[in-house]
């Protein structure tokens, strides 16, 4: 088990988000969490990551094994690593230093990054057709340059869980693609990757789905299972349909007859 949670619970104010959410993610697995707007997603997975110290959190979270919270944060930025939604990052750095970031978790404190360390760079920069921008500021790249440039700092870490929250933001469908190619061989090679996306046909290509709505899970099994395409039309009020186009699950609109746009 890479991750597992028990009685996640997170309220602001008087609100409760998350409704005493238990979970157990697989290791060497890639699952997808989707569900509607403001259904609970990123609340989860930053529950999952620890990163919710000031909200109000009840979650027993084990990461590998270890009780997350008795983790040393240098270990737990070590074996996960996060990609988060609209981050704020040093806008004048340049590409390449923003993916040195990621190796931080790697160094001594104040030393100089090493030969291990510029090769995870590269290698990431590459992994994401990123490496001709290295020299430039962040501040000057397209939202999807910047987002790529964001998931090499992600996969600079080399760390055993990626945990990505939307991660295809602002990608076009060629770099969605080249995304889902390095989530299979990050997972081949044994990491686990749990991603929220919005992009429910990407989500499909999955191992296995997360259906959220209410703060609550819904559903949780195979991407190719039958049960998890019936709570996914569900949970979308069934305004989408699964269908197997080329030997691929896919998630269509789907109109009420009288709704239909063209009509
Ligand atoms: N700090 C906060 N204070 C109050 N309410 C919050 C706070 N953070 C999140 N919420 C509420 O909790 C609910 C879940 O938010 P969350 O961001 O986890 O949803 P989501 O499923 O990721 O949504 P989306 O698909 O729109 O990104 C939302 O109704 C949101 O308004």
């Amino acid at each position: 088990m890479a991750i597992r949670a028990r009685h996640v619970t997170v309220r602001a104010g008087d609100a409760e988000i998350l409704h005493g959410i238990d979970l157990d993610i697989s290791a060497a697995r890639w699952t997808s969490i989707v569900g509607p707007n403001g259904a609970g997603k990123s609340t989860l997975l930053k529950a999952m990551a620890g990163l919710l110290k000031h909200a109000k959190v009840e979650a027993d979270v084990e990461l590998l094994g270890q009780p997350l919270h008795r983790m040393a944060a240098r270990e737990r930025a070590r074996r996960l690593s996060w990609l988060g939604q609209n981050e704020v990052a040093m806008e004048e750095l340049q590409v390449h230093d923003v993916v040195m970031l990621g190796r931080l978790p790697h160094q001594a404190w104040l030393a100089p990054p090493d030969k291990a360390d510029f090769e995870a760079v590269e290698q990431a920069l590459r992994a994401t057709q990123a490496w001709p921008w290295r020299a430039r500021p962040l501040s000057q790249l397209s939202g999807g340059e910047r987002q790529r440039v964001l998931l090499a700092r992600a996969l600079a870490v080399q760390a055993d869980v990626l945990l990505m929250d939307e991660p295809l933001a602002n990608l076009d469908p060629p770099h969605q693609t080249d995304w889902v190619h390095t989530v299979r061989e990050l997972v081949g090679a044994g990491s686990t990757v749990v991603s929220v996306l919005h992009e429910v046909s990407i989500a499909l290509q999955a191992d296995d789905m997360v259906i959220m709505a209410d703060g609550r899970i819904q559903h949780h099994g195979p991407c190719s299972d039958a049960a998890t395409h019936a709570a996914l039309e569900q949970v979308f009020e069934h305004r989408i349909r699964v269908r197997q186009v080329d030997d691929v699950w896919v998630a269509l609109p789907h109109w009420p007859a009288r709704q239909h746009p063209s009509r």
